[in-house]
């Protein structure tokens, strides 16, 4: 009898079909913790159930939770939303069919080669995943994103981009179609393109929600072509929509096989029973490991560079779905579940060390791929009978093992190979185990009331600003201090306005200056007075 291995054989999942792999033997399972847990698991299969049958699960926005019928449309509880998924997959590929053939052409360029992706949140992760995840330098078309609104980060991106703007095609995806940072970004590449004197219509299609700002944007302006998102389709969870799917054909990806691996993994994880529903499995395993209350971190290690966004994405999908406030009685639960990682083996030379020595407040997540490279004619052998590829999963193997050692929890997922197919699963698997999971600590999954304050604060600041530069304008070439100001523009937040007139005179083109009194050097810059050289 081998203790370890009876416990590795009674916690390996495997399915062939899917060449998926998952392993939560070293999850320390509370004795009957999966047993005492199943009434709570069958409601959660069927609350899933009910969820694709059209309940409207995300019960404070009124609506309907989708994005399974994305790769399974026949699910979809009406006709016209079974028409909307297969006709906009349908445009989506004759436009990109279109682009490639260069039927669709830029306005000076033979051809469209570059996209520019301009996205935020849900409207980037998951196309940045997959762009680095299966992205080759035989692609069909090269892919940058803008997903801020830093200046010198645009910058950066347009001088890479250098002379190939003519001959790029700008994806401007925002499901609300009101977010500032895709606005932004939009704006700037808009102006490059005019720089260039060339319009940026003949150069720009939206993925958007119909009838928002965007989409009326992209109509007055004449863009090449717009596709719509669904008020039934989260950000977190719509890359098997139009937002993941355009980018990546455009890429030259191969999008049909990404939903087929993501249709077979949801008929897979809709199993009701647990142990052969991965989905329920990891959801349990997060339950045991974090208490159901997010008292561990979820340290996601990728041991495959492609993945190395992994952790990125399901950080938006695990953390704006799982932290909540409410419970969905109301009771206050402050639920969630940390995500962080990047990949390995590069961590263990980061932060593995804490991981095993230091405070014991996460549960790793391994992920393995088995297939090392593409095939290729001959491998190097970097010692005797020894590649790359066996150290890298011997590092995955050591470090899980040395964790273990000190009752440090993991879980692995191992992957066959890594491709369009496995990584459509691997996105499925994660939606359903969110899904299965909020169900278990009773929560809403779907709705994000927690990023409105942020963005609402932040408007508020641009508004004080414009009072600002009003009040320093009236008084150029007058140094004004800072209460002076503040009072100038209407406003008792002293320390808001000091923030703004720093960023301001750091900045040139304002022409504000700090001016440091003589003899103030000792002083606290809340004394210093600002002044509008001239009017700008
Ligand atoms: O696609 P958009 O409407 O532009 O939204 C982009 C992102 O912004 C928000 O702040 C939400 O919290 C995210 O869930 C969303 O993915």
């Amino acid at each position: 009898m081998n203790d370890g291995l009876d416990r590795f054989r009674a916690h390996l999942f495997h399915d062939e079909g899917l060449g998926f792999w998952l392993d939560t033997s070293r999850i320390l399972w509370p004795e009957g913790f999966l047993d005492a847990l199943e009434p709570r698991l069958q409601a959660a299969y069927e609350a899933m159930a009910a969820l694709e049958r059209g309940a409207v699960a995300n019960a404070d926005e009124n609506r309907m939770v989708g994005h399974y019928w994305l790769r399974a449309p026949e699910l979809a509880p009406d006709p016209a939303i079974r028409d909307a998924i297969t006709s906009t997959l349908g445009r989506a590929l004759t436009f990109v069919e279109d682009v490639h053939a260069a039927r669709i052409r830029p306005e000076r360029a033979s051809r469209f080669r570059d996209v520019l992706l301009i996205g935020i949140g849900g409207s980037a992760l998951g196309p940045q995943l997959v762009s680095a995840a299966l992205g080759s330098p035989a692609d069909r078309m090269r892919v940058w994103f803008f997903d801020n609104t830093d200046p010198d980060g645009f910058d950066r991106t347009l001088a890479a981009i250098g002379d190939a703007l003519p001959s790029t095609l700008v994806v401007v995806i925002s499901k609300s179609g009101g977010t500032k940072e895709t606005r932004n970004g939009m704006l700037e590449a808009e102006a490059a393109y005019t720089r260039l004197g060339l319009d940026f219509a003949k150069h720009a299609v939206v993925v958007t929600g119909e009838g928002s700002a965007l989409d009326a944007h992209a109509i007055t302006r004449g863009f090449l072509d717009r596709f719509p998102m669904w008020d039934w389709v989260g950000g977190r969870t719509s890359e098997l929509s139009a937002v993941g799917l355009l980018p990546a054909a455009l890429q030259g990806l191969d999008v049909e096989d990404m939903l087929r691996g993501a249709r077979v993994m949801d008929e897979v994880t809709r199993s009701r029973v647990t142990k052969k529903n991965p989905a329920a499995l990891l959801a349990a395993a997060w339950l045991a490991a974090t208490g159901g209350a997010g008292k561990k971190d979820m340290v996601l290690l990728p041991y495959k560079d492609r993945l190395e966004l992994f952790s990125r994405y399901a950080q938006q999908l695990v953390m704006e779905s799982l932290g909540k406030r409410l419970d969905r009685r109301g009771r206050e639960v402050w639920q969630g579940i940390s995500v962080y990682g990047n990949k390995g083996s590069t961590d263990q030379h980061a932060y593995v060390q804490q991981l095993r020595d230091g405070v014991d407040n996460f549960f790793v997540t391994f992920i393995e791929v088995l297939l090392d490279r593409a095939p290729r004619r001959g491998d190097v052998m970097v010692e005797p009978d020894t590649t790359s590829g066996d150290y890298l999963s011997g590092f995955l193997q050591g470090t899980r093992r040395a964790l273990d050692e000190r009752g440090r929890a993991s879980i692995t997922i191992t992957l066959e190979a890594l491709d369009a197919a496995s990584l459509g699963a691997l996105i499925a698997l994660y939606e359903r185990a969110v899904g299965i999971y909020a169900e278990l600590v009773d929560i809403n999954a779907y709705h994000q009331p927690g990023v409105e304050a942020g963005k609402k604060a932040a408007q508020a600041v641009i508004e004080l600003e414009h009072r600002v530069l009003g009040a320093l304008r009236a008084k150029a070439g007058t140094a004004l201090s800072l209460a002076e100001v503040a009072e100038a523009a209407g406003n008792d937040d002293p320390e808001t306005v000091f923030w703004i007139l720093r960023h301001l005179s750091a900045n040139p083109r304002r022409a504000v200056l700090r001016v440091r009194n003589q003899g103030d050097e000792a002083g606290s810059p809340l004394d210093w007075t600002w002044m509008m050289a001239r009017a700008t």
